[in-house]
């Protein structure tokens, strides 16, 4: 039986809590498929694996959000046999407490379930999995609002690992811009460095120059995009940037928000916002780049050489109409609240009480008017 506080709750927020629940459970599966020591290794394509603790997980986190939220759009990163057979105990269907504890921004107050897009990504950092690199792994649950990374759990199965016995192992780091991002500690960036985190297995020539053309002090390659957003929200590395197409929706929707909820950026390599409808081409065609501050920089110190190989995501006439209605319900505030009767619009601003929010950082954001993006029609 679903408590009080959530049949009271948003529905954003109990998509988020039942993301938050869903997520130590599909932990759970995946430390115990590498326990068997078969990991069912499948290549699916040049250098990009699939194990059985991949698949597994996203049979539970999709069956038990599906089971929860019938009407919602959710897409894994798993092409799955859907008549496969799900065990009884990968639903859950428990909502995370500590989640629906807080009030829900007054911004998503009436979200409904067409808005809401779920990218899933059941275990990011597969290659660094097969390679025991375990805490390059996370699970990586995205919720998008028309079209926009707003939701995100970073569930991380092995953090702890090799701090020995009785500690406990895996921590889920969730988030929602307007709210603020819960479960780490952020420490300030070292200064006078500039730490550059990109991939350790997908890499290319063009992802190196790009990390060159930030000037780095020094580059961190590891594995994931979950891992790299983890080192930029705890401060061990200045940027994440990805000068690639092989990073999906389902790779950066959940990291995103959890960045975007502390006042971080994660837009493309020519700092467009990328986007998340369920109609919008799956790969991040138009790179990675990821800051907690001075996003603009890092955008501009990338050379028009470069950048032309990307292209950005081109908005949905939905996500045009959406945006249209709220700019005008966002004048009729203003007008409102020149007269003393407005109410307060979602600020960027975190707001977060005892989790891991840090205050905004003093820069211009710099994701830009879906208008600018030029890229052709959106495909599957
Ligand atoms: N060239 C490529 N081909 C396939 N997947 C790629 C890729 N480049 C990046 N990715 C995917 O993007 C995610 C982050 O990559 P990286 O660890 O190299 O930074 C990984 O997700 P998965 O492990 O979930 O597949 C990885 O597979
Ligand atoms: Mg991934
Ligand atoms: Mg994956
Ligand atoms: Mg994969």
């Amino acid at each position: 039986m679903a408590s009080p506080t959530a049949k009271m709750s948003p529905l954003i927020m109990r998509v988020l809590a039942a993301s938050v629940s869903v997520s130590y459970r599909a932990g759970t599966i995946i430390r115990d498929i590498m326990k068997t020591g078969d990991l069912g290794i499948v290549e699916k394509g040049k250098n990009d694996l699939q194990t059985e603790a991949d698949r597994a997980a996203q049979r539970c986190i999709v069956a038990s959000l599906h089971k929860q939220f019938p009407k919602v759009a959710i897409f894994g990163e798993e092409s799955l046999d859907p008549s496969d057979k799900i065990p009884d105990n990968y639903v859950v269907t428990e909502l995370a407490e500590d989640v629906l504890n807080h009030t829900c921004p007054e911004i998503y107050k009436n979200i409904t379930d067409d808005e809401i897009v779920i990218w899933v990504d059941p275990l990011d950092g597969t290659a660094e999995f097969t390679q025991g690199l375990l805490d390059h792994v996370t699970v990586l649950i995205g919720i998008a609002v028309n079209g926009e990374a707003k939701g995100g759990i970073i569930y991380q199965p092995y953090y702890n690992y090799q701090s020995g016995p009785g500690t406990p192992m895996g921590r889920c780091i969730w988030g929602l811009v307007g709210l603020g991002s819960y479960g780490f500690t952020r420490e300030v960036p070292p200064t006078n460095q500039n730490l550059i985190t990109t991939t350790r297995s997908h890499s290319d020539w063009i992802v190196t120059e790009a990390v060159n053309a930030c000037e780095p002090t020094e580059i961190v390659r590891v594995g994931g995009a979950g891992h790299k957003v983890l080192l930029l929200i705890e401060g061990k590395v200045h940027a994440y940037v990805f000068a690639s197409k092989g990073c999906k929706k389902w790779d950066t929707c959940a990291p995103e928000a959890v960045l975007c909820a502390i006042g971080g950026s994660l837009t493309d390599m020519l700092g467009n916002q990328i986007l998340y409808h369920s109609a919008v081409q799956r790969r991040n065609a138009g790179g990675v780049l990821a800051t907690v501050q001075n996003h603009n920089w890092y955008v501009e110190r990338i050379p028009p050489e470069i950048k032309e190989n990307f292209v950005s995501d081109t908005p949905s006439e939905d996500m045009l109409k959406h945006k249209q209605q709220a700019s005008t319900s966002a004048a009729a505030d203003e007008v409102d609240s020149s007269t003393g009767a407005g109410d307060s619009s979602l600020s960027s601003t975190s707001k977060g009480d005892s989790g891991s929010s840090v205050d905004p950082p003093e820069f211009d954001k710099t994701k830009t008017n879906p208008d600018n993006v030029s890229a052709g029609p959106a495909k599957m």
